[in-house]
């Protein structure tokens, strides 16, 4: 649970992604409870007279854009985005996340793969030297199920279905989720490309090479990581 000095972190830097966002902008809009600050930071300034369409990355928040009156369009209908704000479970500083804490992780990524700028917004707790601390959620066809965890095994990895208030926790896309222990992850981009290979997954939580920047903010102060573009 988050205490009042991890909410107003995530605020601060909910906020400084908000500051990229222009006018007639299409925004995807991730999901979790970081993004859900950038999102009614968002409604507000549309209130004052910006004009945005946002793409929602989830169910929820798609139910959460459509109560604050933000115009959308469909993740699946959109060819581009200009900027997209999201939260993350972890990063290192080479901009290497781990996400899908709240399951969303497939559309997550494909907002993330259509958008001109990905911005990820944490507060203090979220920065590693390494990945791997959270466990790497991957998104599974339940017709796959048994296949994927002989597979997630051979890997080394030691998955568990995610189960949430006692009940098989299913995503947007009506797959379990598989909450995948690797221990600390040396190299992400050969893990990732690994989890792209096996058939009846769908998505897995390791983001490599899709994030621009990543406000993080902690107590008073805010940090930018920037992709190296050199
Ligand atoms: O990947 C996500 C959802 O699938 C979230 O962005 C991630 O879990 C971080 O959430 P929060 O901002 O609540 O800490």
């Amino acid at each position: 649970m988050a205490n009042d000095n991890q909410n107003l972190e995530k605020l601060t830097a909910a906020k400084a992604a908000i500051a990229f966002v222009k006018n007639n902008d299409v925004v995807g809009l991730g999901t979790g409870s970081t993004a859900t600050l950038a999102i009614k930071e968002l409604a507000k300034l549309i209130k004052d007279g910006l004009k945005i369409t946002g793409v929602p990355s989830s169910e929820a928040t798609k139910k959460l854009a459509i109560s604050l009156g933000i115009p959308l369009l469909e993740l699946g209908k959109v060819r581009s985005i200009d900027v997209s704000i999201d939260g993350a479970d972890e990063f290192t500083k080479e901009l290497n996340l781990i996400k899908g804490g709240g399951g969303a992780l497939f559309r997550e990524k494909i907002m993330a793969s259509l958008s001109k700028k990905t911005i990820i917004v944490t507060d203090g707790s979220k920065l590693v030297e390494k990945l791997g601390a959270f466990k790497v959620p991957i998104e599974v066809n339940p017709n796959a199920e048994k296949y994927v965890m002989i597979k997630l095994k051979k890997l080394k990895g030691k998955p568990v279905k995610r189960i949430e208030n006692g009940k098989i926790f299913i995503t947007d896309n009506q797959n379990y989720i598989f909450d995948t222990d690797f221990g600390l992850i040396d190299d992400p981009e050969k893990l990732a490309y690994e989890l792209n290979q096996i058939d009846g997954v769908l998505g897995h939580g390791i983001f490599v090479n899709l994030t621009d920047i990543i406000f993080m903010a902690k107590g008073d102060y805010i940090t930018s990581y920037h992709k190296n573009i050199g």
